[in-house]
């Protein structure tokens, strides 16, 4: 092969950006170990030092401690890839400049010259926008304009350069053909060297404006949610603190999944939770939840599912649904509202409950119930201790004023005496008592504001029938009679978090640990129109990132089926799609998207990227041949790829195949929503845990749970069939006849 005409040239530079790396490397390191030096010291001096001293010294090599490590850990990092790719690049009016571009940025400690330039930063957009020429890109605001000569890419490996590749615009991005060519690791991967134009648009879409994505499987949803993540805490790192960001992943499992990449891309403390473990943190309520896929598997085993279940748990994540919480809390409002009565001290009225009345529903309305009680609180306080002592003023001056007047105006000695004694005995008595009501007023007071109970308030909903006539008059005798029905058994089912989440929020708050500024999505076809309008409600923000795709809409029955709401809900939304597969082979996806042309909803076909591999394999077999399925799985490993899974429609046949699997001596593992990923074995996953996840191969079995002619098994289906990145393989056909087998 022959070398690239600068390979030379590259060579030196990169030998130059590895010492000058590892000077700065060896510095930060100096300064990570001054700074704790002189943190111990300090520490030991606060003793008997002056300790403001020594609080200012601690505070001080603190920060510096923070900025020497993140310095440290970037540049470790980056020891055996500095740099990826190069652009030569001139802004209009300043010189031309060659830039390459890294996961961070390096600059030349005298100069201030970039040395490497961190791939999230302004001018780097212009390397993943795709066009040679004339272009612009902005930064904040501005825009600047420039001419892009040329983009060259790197192959580094372990601090070597390997090969260097011009790209313009007829070249194939063989970088990313080479990255998709590669093993699924059990584990996400940073794509930052081959991020395409299209996701580059979504990563760097106006950060504060919400946007939804609608990706094709193996579009990069997930990927580019994480890359936006980092790409936001650059931008706005600054004056943004991560805690208040937070990642909402499908399950615990998905998790563990994406684990890796954020701290890869330098994303530390930040949120990653499911929806379910957010609500049950933000409202601190201790619920026994109903499995969340229970309705699924009963719907996709065939059992006997009522209309009425489903019809419940539809309608539970509907925005009617969520009109009838909001009726629910202005009732609680009203009835609040209604206990403020005039506040007297002794016959005095010191403060009118119209006052009250008045905070309560029109000045604070823009707080949740009980936080417009606190604050009520406080001012009744003041109010009253205020008055309090205005009172005593008066009363006692009243009395001396009345003292006063016996001394000097009775004459007879008796009568002054005992008038005296008189008017004494009783401001004795009524000074004091004044003094202990005022003392007392404010507690006694408020005694009559209960505290919400979410739980048992929203549990009396669901079986009252005298409240249900109240908020839901429109519902026919036989809705009401189901739904009561549904709600015998004291159950907490998934559906019922929003509602709970959206009470809490209006009456109680959400507290400000929880109270996220930031939030992204993923599979957020999965999430009802209620569970977003209430995380909406609850955050009291629209900054969302949203990313999903409603061919895997495995839980339609109760989710989107449609982004129109979604965008209805988030006005301010930018709505993207992304057709594009990078994950599957044509051969994969060809066969995928038979099974997406059968779907209800109107979803374009997925366009593979071009890549192509093994053909689809089918086998018939009447039950489990466990050596087949043997031979099978040791002919994938054979050619080479490490994380293979066996994918069934229900937990129910996982757990069965992984039964039998297990006892014929095969290495595997059956997974659940909290294990923990072992790549070294046979994954036997449920589908729809399956989702969001990536293998080299996938084995489908069916056999007592076929995949029927039914909406969502059509949905498990294909996203099964989109999990493998080069091989699928199909047991046993019959039982699968949404595709027809090409090679039975
Ligand atoms: N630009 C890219 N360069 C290299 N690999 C990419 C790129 N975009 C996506 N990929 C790879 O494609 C695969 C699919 O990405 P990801 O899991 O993010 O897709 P997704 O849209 O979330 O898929 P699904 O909806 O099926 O779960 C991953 O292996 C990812 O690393």
């Amino acid at each position: 092969m022959q070398k690239h005409p600068d390979f030379e040239f590259e060579l030196q530079r990169l030998d130059y950006t590895k010492h000058y790396m590892q000077k700065l490397l060896l510095e930060s390191m100096r300064d990570v170990q001054s700074s704790q030096d002189e943190i111990r010291h300090a520490m030991a001096d606060l003793d008997y030092l002056d300790s403001s001293l020594s609080y200012i010294n601690i505070l001080t090599n603190t920060r510096f401690f923070e900025m020497a490590r993140t310095q440290k850990e970037g540049l470790e990092a980056i020891q055996e890839k500095p740099y990826f790719a190069r652009i030569h690049f001139k802004a209009d009016g300043e010189k031309d400049e060659f830039l390459y571009i890294g996961k961070t940025s390096v600059f030349h400690q005298e100069t201030q010259e970039p040395i490497i330039v961190d791939w999230r930063s302004p001018v780097a957009n212009v390397y993943y926008d795709g066009r040679l020429g004339d272009l612009t890109y902005k930064v904040r605001d501005e825009e600047v304009s420039g001419h892009l000569f040329s983009k060259r890419q790197y192959k580094i490996e372990k601090g070597e350069l390997l090969d260097i590749l011009d790209v313009d615009l007829t070249t194939n991005d063989e970088l990313l053909q080479e990255a998709l060519a590669g093993k699924a690791d059990v584990r996400l991967t940073e794509i930052v060297s081959t991020i395409q134009a299209e996701q580059n648009e979504i990563i760097r879409a106006n950060l504060r404006q919400p946007i939804i994505v609608q990706g094709a499987a193996g579009s990069g949803k997930t990927t580019i949610a994480l890359h936006r993540i980092s790409y936001f805490l650059y931008t706005m790192g600054a004056d943004f603190p991560s805690e208040k960001l937070m990642i909402l992943a499908p399950s615990k499992l998905f998790m563990e999944y994406i684990g890796d990449v954020l701290p890869e891309l330098g994303v530390g403390r930040i949120c990653q939770t499911t929806f379910t473990e957010y609500v049950l943190n933000a409202t601190g309520l201790k619920l026994k939840l109903a499995d969340p896929n229970g309705k699924l598997e009963m719907l996709t085993a065939g059992t006997f599912v009522n209309e009425e279940t489903l019809f419940i748990a539809k309608m539970k994540g509907t925005l009617e649904y969520r009109e009838i919480m909001q009726q629910y809390v202005k009732k609680l409002e009203h009835e609040t509202a209604e206990l403020f009565e005039d506040i007297y001290i002794e016959k005095y009225r010191i403060i009118r409950a119209a006052r009250l009345k008045k905070l309560f529903l029109e000045d604070f309305n823009y707080m949740p119930l009980e936080k417009r009680i606190e604050r009520i609180r406080v001012i009744v306080q003041s109010e009253v201790n205020r008055k309090r002592k205005q009172l005593y003023k008066i009363l006692s001056d009243k009395y001396e004023e009345a003292l006063d007047k016996a001394l000097y105006g009775i004459r007879d000695d008796e009568k002054r005496r005992s008038r005296i004694t008189r008017i004494m005995d009783e401001r004795d008595e009524r000074l004091p008592s004044i003094e202990k009501e005022g003392k007392q007023k404010v507690a006694s007071y408020m005694r009559r504001f209960k505290k919400f109970n979410c739980k048992k308030l929203y549990r009396d909903w669901l079986t009252d029938p005298q409240l249900h006539k109240e908020l839901a008059c429109h519902w026919s005798d036989s809705e009401r009679d189901a739904f009561f029905a549904a709600h015998v058994i004291d159950l907490w089912e998934t559906e019922d978090l929003a509602a709970l989440y959206y009470l809490h929020a209006k009456l109680k708050g959400i507290e400000d640990k929880w109270k996220m500024r930031v939030v992204f999505i993923d599979e957020v076809q999965d999430y009802s129109e209620f569970q977003l309008a209430a995380l909406q409600d609850g955050l009291e923000t629209d900054m969302f990132t949203m990313v999903g795709d409603l061919a895997q809409g495995i839980h339609s029955y109760r989710a989107l089926t449609s982004w129109d709401p979604v965008q209805q809900m988030f006005p301010r939304a930018t709505y993207t799609t992304l057709q594009k597969s990078y994950r599957t082979t044509i051969e994969i996806m060809e066969l995928a998207n038979k099974v997406l042309a059968q779907m209800d909803e109107d979803l374009p076909l997925v366009e593979p990227v071009v890549r192509h591999g093994r053909d689809p394999e089918f086998y018939r077999m009447n039950s489990l041949d466990t050596s087949k399925v043997n031979e099978i799985y040791q002919a994938i490993l054979q050619r080479g790829h490490r994380s293979i899974a066996l994918i069934c429609k229900t937990r129910k046949e996982a757990a069965a195949i992984h039964k039998q699997l297990e006892q014929s001596g095969m290495p595997v593992q059956l997974l659940g929503e909290n294990s923990d990923i072992n790549g070294d074995c046979l994954l036997i996953v449920p589908s729809h845990l399956s989702k969001g996840l990536e293998f080299d191969a996938v084995i489908i079995a069916a056999y007592e749970e076929p995949f029927r002619d039914h909406p969502i098994d059509r949905k498990l289906l294909y996203v099964a069939m989109t999990r493998p990145m080069h091989e699928l393989h199909l047991i046993s056909d019959s039982l699968i006849p949404l595709i027809s087998p090409k090679n039975a």
